[in-house]
């Protein structure tokens, strides 16, 4: 591979599948791993449809354990309540010029941590945190849906806040392939911006089954959906940070996404464990701390407790 670099995926769902499709398009040789090795060919296709068209037939699929290093990216596509296994086990698959890239909506791992804290796990100076404003839904193993409003962007920090070289050149190669990075000085403020939109969207979306569209077209819901991103947008001043985009831009942004369906409810709706830790526990942990009623998130934390992986499969 002449200009391309080696990029390992850890975790191939939806924006795991989407990265290694446009990585590997670009001339990266890319490595994707799954929780167990799959039947089937090491390199099957992964395709785009929706607003985007392309397959990609040069990904491998494989292991963790049979990973090779070093990897100059290790990018982890994983949801949080994952990250617990695979975290003690990345620094053994990079150098020290090696980009752990980081995905998770909802508080992250590294907001409190310390280097050292968890053995194995990467340095922060070369953590990158990339906050998502984009919505990727799986329609089958190797199969995604894409959509796009054409607002799509990876906003991309290192955790430790330097602007690295490390960082730029990360920047420049996702920009290669197409995938909208861009870099943030603030990145704590663009955390609390999205955790809005992932700590009302996602769980309104897993109780009713409604896409995001429906959420934010109607009036009921887009008035729960305001007053809850407000209980975030006030945690956010008390932790010293300003969400940059208000509610309304929010509903709007969910509007023209259109027909997806939050990460949320793609999990209700196969029976897989939701991020209520990342996205809700955690910041209404935070709120308690300061003594800041959040009576909408707690209201959504407590009718996802009910245990109803069931409810959508026959209508769906
Ligand atoms: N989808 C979206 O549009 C967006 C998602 N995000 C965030 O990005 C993160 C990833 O989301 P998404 O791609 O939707 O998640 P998915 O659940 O689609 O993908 C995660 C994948 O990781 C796999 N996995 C879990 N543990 C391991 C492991 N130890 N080794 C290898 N693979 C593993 C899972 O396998 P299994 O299927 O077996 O569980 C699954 O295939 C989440 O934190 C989400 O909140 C952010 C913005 C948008
Ligand atoms: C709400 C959405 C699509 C916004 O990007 C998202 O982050 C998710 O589904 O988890």
């Amino acid at each position: 591979m002449s200009n391309g670099i080696r990029i390992a995926i850890i975790g191939g769902g939806n924006l795991g599948l989407y990265l290694a499709g446009h990585l590997s398009l670009a001339g990266n040789e890319v490595f994707i791993t799954q929780r167990t090795r799959s039947t089937g060919s090491e390199t099957d296709i992964i395709f785009a449809e929706g607003d985007e068209h392309w397959h990609a037939s040069q990904v491998r699929f494989t292991v963790q354990e049979e990973l090779q290093g070093p990897f100059n990216q290790v990018i982890v596509a994983v949801k949080s309540h994952d990250l617990q296994a695979v975290l003690p086990r990345l620094a053994e698959l990079g150098d020290a010029d090696t980009c752990y890239v980081f995905l998770q909506n909802g508080i992250p791992w590294w907001w409190t941590y310390r280097d050292g804290d968890i053995a194995g796990a990467p340095k922060l100076a070369n953590t990158v945190a990339v906050v998502v404003q984009h919505a990727v839904e799986r329609l089958g193993p190797k199969r995604i849906k894409v959509h796009s409003n054409g607002r799509n962007r990876y906003i991309c920090a290192q955790a430790d806040n330097e602007n690295s070289a490390r960082l730029q050149a990360l920047i420049t190669r996702w920009r290669q392939a197409d995938i909208p990075a861009e870099s943030s000085n603030d990145i704590r403020s663009e955390v609390w911006t999205k955790l809005m939109a992932n700590a009302t969207l996602n769980p309104l979306s897993a109780i009713t089954g409604a896409t995001l569209a429906e959420l934010a077209g109607t009036p009921q819901t887009r008035t729960v959906l305001s007053a809850g991103m407000n209980e975030i947008a006030r945690l956010a001043e008390l932790e010293g940070s300003r969400v940059r985009m208000p509610p309304q831009a929010w509903l709007r942004f969910a509007e023209e996404i259109g027909t997806a369906r939050t990460s949320m409810l793609q999990d209700r709706l196969a029976g897989r464990t939701l991020e209520t830790e990342a996205l809700l526990a955690a910041p209404i942990a935070l709120a308690e701390r300061y003594g800041e009623p959040v009576p909408i998130l707690k209201t959504l934390l407590g009718c996802l407790s009910i245990p109803r992986t069931d409810l959508f499969r026959s209508a769906r």
